[in-house]
């Protein structure tokens, strides 16, 4: 079947069963689309956590279906055998809107007039708190960012366990090496939608930290954790670029505006007692990579944030990192003002400021001649300040794009505003509970 041709697509149902839950889909009448999550060892939901797990799982229903609504867009949303209220349609109009924005942009779609989530009622019933033990999920994504948020709960000892969600043996070696209790949750989408894609489904970047987020919060009613941590910084929030009027926010769903979207949701509609929040969410780029230089010592040869790694279907890199991609390039670019040279080097096997091949790469990074890459990467204001910084050190400043930097880009920046300080100062918002405050300020 065709899915750009479809007229509808349909929540189909969920359910849950020894430890796995399944999720389905369709597009008309097609083939059913069934994604499946599986929670290993777990446990007999407890009667007073009922209601919030399935809450939860249906929460993740909606939410996973992002993958799959993508490859059709159809005109008309149902969600059947249950009827939303308004506050949950209205955020998942928001999420499958601003989530799916660089996947419209790069498509030439307009998703304003088209994502409308049906709702009868005015409101839910507010869920009640269900006395979840005081302890946290910490998610790991492998990269440097999860390191510090860990490294920070650690340092106040705070009972947690870090947590992933696929198969990535990268993420699960970082994972034991935080010494933390370990949950490794399993999610296999549906073979159906790759079959989609080869007949050529409409396909693009989708909110995957919205997904995690969510099958976390259902982790967390289901072990019993009273508050999910990601690792998620101050410069997600802001976009890659502005298109008719929109925000394309590659990292929509890192940003700060879905963190408390989420974190309310829970509260009025989960669990009144469980927490989602960002530890590094106060902190630029520079500031955690500033942090994981300080802290993170004991990951250097286990922790790649080049996401390329973290495929499902496509070529891996042969080493942790790929050097190619703009991931890779921001990282070696951050860290560099903050760690000695050579080891930077010996963890990316060459020295990236040091190929004018990189050239145009860098410059988007600094969003010269060209806005900042689709990827996870830190504002543009930012990626200047540290190649300033670069600038003026004996041992980087004869390096061939910070040679080029100082004399064709540096001359039309203003000096002022180059300065590294300022981006190692925390911002005020976050959403940290009090019990975690101690984390926060163990990275200042
Ligand atoms: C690893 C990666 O970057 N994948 C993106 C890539 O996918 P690709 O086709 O190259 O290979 P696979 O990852 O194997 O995926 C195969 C197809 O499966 C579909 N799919 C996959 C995961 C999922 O959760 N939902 C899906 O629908 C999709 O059709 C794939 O083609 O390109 C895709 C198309 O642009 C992207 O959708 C893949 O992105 C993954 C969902 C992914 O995990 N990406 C993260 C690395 C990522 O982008 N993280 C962001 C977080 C931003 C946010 O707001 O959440 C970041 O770090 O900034
Ligand atoms: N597979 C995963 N399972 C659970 N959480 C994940 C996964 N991948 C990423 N995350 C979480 O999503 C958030 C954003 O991911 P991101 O890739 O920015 O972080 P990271 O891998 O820790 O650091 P880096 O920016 O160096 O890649 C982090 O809190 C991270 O822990």
């Amino acid at each position: 079947m065709d899915p750009r041709a479809s007229q509808r697509f349909r929540f189909v149902r969920h359910g849950f069963a020894d430890g796995v839950a399944e999720l389905v889909y369709a597009f008309d009448d097609g083939p059913e689309l069934i994604e499946r999550v599986t929670f290993p060892g777990a446990p007999t939901v407890p009667a007073e956590r009922e209601a919030a797990f399935a809450a939860a799982l249906r929460l993740l229903h909606l939410v996973a279906g992002v993958s799959y609504y993508k490859a059709g867009i159809p005109e008309t949303i149902i969600v059947e055998g249950e009827s939303l209220d308004e506050d949950s349609a209205s955020m998942l109009d928001a999420l499958y809107l601003h989530g799916l924005a660089e996947f419209a942009y790069r498509n030439r779609l307009d998703l304003r007039s088209r994502i409308a989530f049906p709702f009868e009622s005015k409101a839910a019933a507010r869920a009640p708190a269900i006395g979840l033990p005081r302890r946290s999920l910490l998610p790991i994504g492998g990269g440097k960012d999860s390191v510090v948020a860990v490294e920070a709960v650690k340092s106040i000892g705070a009972d947690a366990t870090a947590t992933w969600v696929g198969n990535s043996p990268l993420i699960a070696e970082c994972a034991a090496r935080t010494g933390l209790s370990t949950l490794n949750i399993s999610r296999e989408l549906a073979p159906g939608l790759f079959e989609l894609n080869r007949l050529g489904a409409w396909n693009g970047h989708i909110p995957v930290t919205a997904i995690n987020s969510v099958i976390l919060t259902v982790a967390a009613v289901l072990y019993g954790y009273d508050s999910v941590v990601f690792a998620n910084e101050r410069s997600a929030s802001v976009a890659t670029l502005e298109y008719e009027g929109q925000e394309v926010n590659h990292q929509w769903s890192k940003g700060f505006g879905f963190e408390k979207t989420l974190h309310d949701y829970i509260h009025t509609h989960v669990a009144a007692d469980l927490d989602y929040c960002s530890l590094l969410r106060p902190w630029s780029e520079l500031a955690v990579t500033s942090a994981f230089a300080r802290l993170g010592g004991a990951y250097f040869d286990v922790f790649s944030s080049c996401n390329r790694n973290f495929r499902i279907l496509g070529p891996k890199p042969a080493d942790r990192w790929c050097g190619q991609c703009p991931k890779c390039h921001f990282v070696f670019l951050a860290l560099a003002p903050f760690m000695a040279k050579p080891r930077l080097v010996s963890i990316f096997g060459r020295n990236l400021l040091d190929d004018d091949a990189l050239a145009g790469a860098f410059d988007a990074l600094l969003e010269y001649k060209d806005h900042k890459p689709f990827e996870c990467v830190g504002e543009g204001a930012e990626a200047r300040a540290a190649l300033a910084s670069l600038a003026e050190r004996p041992e980087w400043r004869e390096d061939a794009l910070v040679s080029r930097f100082r004399r064709e880009i540096l001359p039309q920046l203003d000096r002022e505003e180059l300065a590294l300080e300022p981006w190692l100062k925390p911002g005020a918002s976050h959403l940290v509970p009090q019990r975690l405050l101690g984390a926060l300020d163990a990275l200042g």
